[in-house]
């Protein structure tokens, strides 16, 4: 079976993809198995960030790679905290410590105005140089609470509520968020590019010589 390593270091992540990928005929694998280090994170993109996690991984595994970037942008604050979600409160801060500056934030802007999208950029690489990865990004659209509701989940998950179910996304059954998510998006672009770009080449021998390269 193909092996792949997924590039995160977020437990909350890697939870959503073991479900994700559970019907794939690929083994993936945790980065942990591989490597200690995070990648840092320099790019001023998810895109970009996608494929340092991703190149970071393939060179200390030998394996291909896929890293997920993602974040929260809010429209109140011109799509803060965006690629720096994570690091929002400051290095190393804790989604707690996230959520309340965010709400801190907020405290002024009324509920028609706390729209926000979460963002997923999912970068594959077959080598840490690989000249032509595989990229595809998805965003998932909804408002920021007032206060946080529902306990699954991860990250900002407690505050974003998500319309169409009149629910928080931490507040979801795990397979409703696994089906609506930037994530799940993102994911079922990936399945789409992975099948197009590793699948069908292979089926097919498209090289005169039948050896496929890239
Ligand atoms: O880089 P890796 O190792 O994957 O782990 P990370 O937590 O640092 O991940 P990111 O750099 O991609 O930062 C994404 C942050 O955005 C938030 N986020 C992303 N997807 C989310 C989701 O589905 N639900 C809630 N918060 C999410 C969450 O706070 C993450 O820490
Ligand atoms: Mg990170």
């Amino acid at each position: 079976m193909e092996k792949i390593v997924l590039a995160s270091g977020n437990a909350g992540k890697l939870k959503e993809f073991s479900q994700l990928f559970s019907g794939w005929q690929i083994a993936v694998l945790p980065q942990s198995e591989f490597l200690q280090d995070e990648a840092e994170e320099t790019g001023l993109s998810f895109i970009e960030n996608a494929l340092i996690k991703a190149r970071h991984a393939s060179r200390a595994s030998g394996l291909p790679a896929l890293a997920d970037d993602s974040g929260l942008a809010v429209d109140a604050l011109g799509g803060a905290p965006g690629i720096y979600s994570a690091r929002y409160a400051g290095a190393g801060a804790s989604d707690a410590e996230n959520n309340q500056k965010l709400l801190q934030a907020l405290k002024d802007v009324p509920a028609e105005k706390r729209g926000a999208s979460f963002h997923c950029a999912l970068a594959f690489v077959r080598t840490a140089d690989d000249p032509v990865p595989l990229v595809c990004t998805a965003r998932w659209s909804g408002v920021i609470l007032a206060a946080p509701a529902g306990d699954q989940g991860f990250g900002y998950d407690p505050l974003f509520y998500v319309p169409s179910e009149q629910l928080t996304s931490a507040q979801l059954p795990r397979e409703v968020k696994n089906r609506l998510s930037h994530r799940a998006h993102a994911v079922k672009k990936f399945e789409q590019l992975w099948h197009e770009e590793m699948v069908m080449p292979e089926q097919q021998a498209h090289s005169a010589t039948g050896t496929k390269f890239f």
